[in-house]
């Protein structure tokens, strides 16, 4: 089955991040990217995590993961190069209401990350439910080449709009104008 594609809002939510590695590196770049309080757990830090923590005033404790400490969280990110523990905290969270990805397994996955492009308020997501995260990448790669420039401009100024003009089909329809009008002069190889 495909996983349903939702934006969650990260803010005010406990996030554990376990592991410090090379991949919890990766992952922990991608969830700063929209929340800053993440509590990392991981026997051995490596510097890029090191240097993450730092700078954005993360928790960092470098020990061990302790059983059942996944309980007190409500996104758990589990990358670390001991496949029991992946198993071990996905079964340690079933009954709980505590989401899990753990990297590399969807064995043990509530949710997967996908492949993105952001700019601004613009998040374009691509997943293949792993199917092939290399095809997910490549595309993600292309799409960064078709976006263009400033656009994270145009959705403030179209944000910014939204919150001065009254609700009704006027402002419906001059924004459908103004979106397509953008697309039209930006997409160049799109012509409706
Ligand atoms: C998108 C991305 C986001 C991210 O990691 O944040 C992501 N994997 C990325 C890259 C990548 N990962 C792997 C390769 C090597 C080539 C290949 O295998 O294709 C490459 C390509 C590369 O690095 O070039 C290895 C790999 N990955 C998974 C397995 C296990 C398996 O398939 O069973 C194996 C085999 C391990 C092994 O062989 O031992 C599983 C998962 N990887 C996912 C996400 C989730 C599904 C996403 C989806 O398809 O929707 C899922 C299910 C779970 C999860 O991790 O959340 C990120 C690209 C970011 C970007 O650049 O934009
Ligand atoms: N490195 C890659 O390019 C790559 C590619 C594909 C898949 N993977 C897979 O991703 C996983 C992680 O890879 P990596 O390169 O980040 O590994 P890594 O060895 O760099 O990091 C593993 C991290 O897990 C931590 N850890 C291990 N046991 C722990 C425990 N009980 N409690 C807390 N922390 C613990 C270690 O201290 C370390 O920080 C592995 O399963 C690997 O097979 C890695």
């Amino acid at each position: 089955m495909s996983y349903f594609p939702a934006f969650f809002q990260l803010e005010g939510k406990r996030i554990l991040l376990v592991g410090g590695g090379h991949i919890a590196a990766e992952k922990l770049e991608k969830l700063l990217d929209f929340c800053k309080e993440i509590t990392i757990v991981a026997a051995e830090v490596s510097e890029p995590v090191a240097t993450m923590a730092r700078e954005h005033c993360l928790t960092l404790l470098v020990r061990p993961y302790r059983s059942g400490e996944a309980l007190e969280y409500d996104l758990v990110i589990v990358a670390t190069d001991t496949v029991e523990l992946h198993r071990q905290i996905f079964e340690e969270t079933r009954k709980a209401r505590v989401l899990v990805n753990s990297v590399d397994d969807t064995r043990y996955c509530d949710f997967i990350f996908p492949s993105y492009v952001k700019r601004g308020d613009l998040t374009v997501a691509f997943s293949t439910s792993g199917a092939s995260p290399a095809f997910a990448r490549q595309i993600r790669r292309w799409f960064e080449q078709v976006l263009p420039e400033g656009v994270e401009g145009f959705l403030a100024q179209m944000r910014k709009l939204r919150s001065e003009l009254p609700k009704g089909k006027e402002r419906m329809e001059r924004f459908e104008r103004m979106a397509k009008e953008y697309v039209k002069e930006n997409f160049p190889s799109l012509r409706n």
